[in-house]
């Protein structure tokens, strides 16, 4: 089921602040432009890296998922890694099947590269929070 790493979630409560610092430190010189992903809850910008890219996601409105974790972590953090899968629904129902724990109602909403994507619960995870998103149409690997 599980495909290639697509990116690697990072909270921040500045964009702004952490890109520059992919680029100060890390060299990091393609920062896409942000965008508001309101049915998301986040603001988005990514960095683009040879082989993935980094998300970072700073929160947006006051029902933001991410606002509990910037309360634990001020500074920012990892906060998910997402894989790419085939199929979101098959992946969903499989994961289900063996008892692993879909968050919110499990329907897939759009993410930021515009396919379906879920999350399932760090504690089915060893503690990692892992969202799925459907590989883009004729990207197939
Ligand atoms: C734009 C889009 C895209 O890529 O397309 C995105 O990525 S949007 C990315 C933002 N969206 C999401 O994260 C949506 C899914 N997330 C959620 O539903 C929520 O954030 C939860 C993961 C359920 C956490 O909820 P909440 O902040 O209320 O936390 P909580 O304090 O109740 O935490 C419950 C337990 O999960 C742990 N926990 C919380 N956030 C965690 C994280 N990011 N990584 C690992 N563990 C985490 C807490 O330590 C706690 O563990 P203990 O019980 O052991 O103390
Ligand atoms: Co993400």
């Amino acid at each position: 089921m599980i495909g290639r790493l697509n990116h690697v979630g990072v909270a921040t409560p500045s964009i702004e602040a952490s890109v520059a610092m992919y680029r100060d430190l890390l060299g990091a010189t393609k920062a896409h432009t942000p965008f508001d992903l309101p049915a998301q809850g986040v603001r988005v910008c990514f960095v683009d890296l040879p082989n993935s890219q980094v998300e970072l996601i700073e929160p947006l409105g006051d029902d933001s998922p991410i606002h509990g974790f910037l309360a634990k972590n001020p500074r920012g953090g990892q906060h998910h890694v997402c894989f790419e899968v085939d199929d979101i629904l098959a992946a969903r129902d499989a994961l289900r099947a063996k008892g692993a724990t879909i968050l919110g109602t499990g329907e897939p909403r759009i993410g930021a590269h515009g396919t379906p994507i879920i999350f399932v619960h760090p504690k089915d995870m060893g503690g990692v929070l892992v969202e799925l998103m459907e590989t883009p149409k004729g990207e197939a690997h």
